[in-house]
């Protein structure tokens, strides 16, 4: 957790932290947008087209498990907030922090079935890619990966941020929870652990982020400031995948949760 009380994390400090959250993926997707949609990126052809192996994953799959690789080395996922894209084959960290207290808040089980990686994946680079850049092909193709790790990973960790939601809202109310996760009834635990309001100023505030943290301010009378990424953007990314995709994890999380 990034922000936890003495007693362990609350719903206002996990919704804190959610609200931090949004910073980063605002940030990270404005960085993004910088650059054009550079597809040979994401092309499983590109690397065999140009004759530089035989087998080929696109460039975004290497970069983004190679850097996985490299996040494990240094624990990145001995952090219950953080889910890789790669799971597979991870390299053991090379140290144990000494204080551990903050890893065992999840239940172990429910954490290791709620994921929603390939979901995010999809979505990132069949439809919010085209949302947020241009056509074009400038060749940052560097540059452009890097963004793109940091917001598939700042969506990554916002959306399964719902695991610690959830067992914030079970711990709260126990006796509510425990009778639909008894009867499997996923419906029933969406509605419990649903909150329009909070939903509609979630996006709101997305929304002024994006206005905020993208507006272009020009220097002279008369000229339109403008924004570097449409704001409603990033309400639409929110309202249509970030928080469903949040409690969908949630449900996950709780349907595989144990009751003793
Ligand atoms: O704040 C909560 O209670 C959450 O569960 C998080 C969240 C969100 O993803 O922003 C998801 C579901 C609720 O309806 C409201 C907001």
């Amino acid at each position: 957790m990034e922000d936890s009380t003495r007693d362990g994390p609350t719903l206002m400090s996990v919704r804190d932290d959610l609200i931090r959250q949004e910073d980063t993926i605002v940030f990270s997707l404005i960085e993004r947008a910088k650059y054009p949609r550079n597809c040979n990126v994401y092309s499983t052809s590109f690397l065999s087209e140009i004759g530089d192996v035989v087998e080929s994953p696109s460039l975004i799959d290497l970069f983004v498990k190679e850097s996985e690789d490299l996040h494990a080395k240094i624990g990145m996922y001995d952090n219950q907030a953080e889910v890789p894209f790669f799971p597979h084959d991870l390299p053991k960290p090379i140290f144990t922090p000494q204080n551990q207290a903050h890893l065992s808040f999840l239940n172990p089980v429910a954490s290791a079935s709620a994921n929603v990686s390939k979901l995010i994946w999809k979505m990132y680079l069949e439809q919010l890619l085209p949302l947020l850049t241009q056509e074009g092909d400038d060749g940052n193709y560097a540059s452009t990966l890097a963004c793109d790790l940091l917001c598939l990973q700042a969506l990554s960790k916002r959306i399964h941020y719902g695991k610690f939601v959830a067992e914030v809202k079970f711990r709260a109310a126990p006796d509510d929870y425990s009778f639909h996760i008894r009867n499997k009834n996923s419906d029933a635990l969406m509605e419990l652990l649903t909150f329009e309001k909070v939903e509609n100023i979630v996006k709101a505030r997305v929304e002024n982020k994006g206005r905020l943290f993208g507006h272009n301010i020009s220097l002279h009378d008369g000229e339109e400031d403008g924004y570097k990424v449409d704001p409603c953007l990033f309400s639409h990314l929110y309202g249509e995948w970030v928080i469903p995709y949040t409690k969908l994890v949630q449900v996950d999380y709780l349907l595989h949760r144990s009751l003793t």
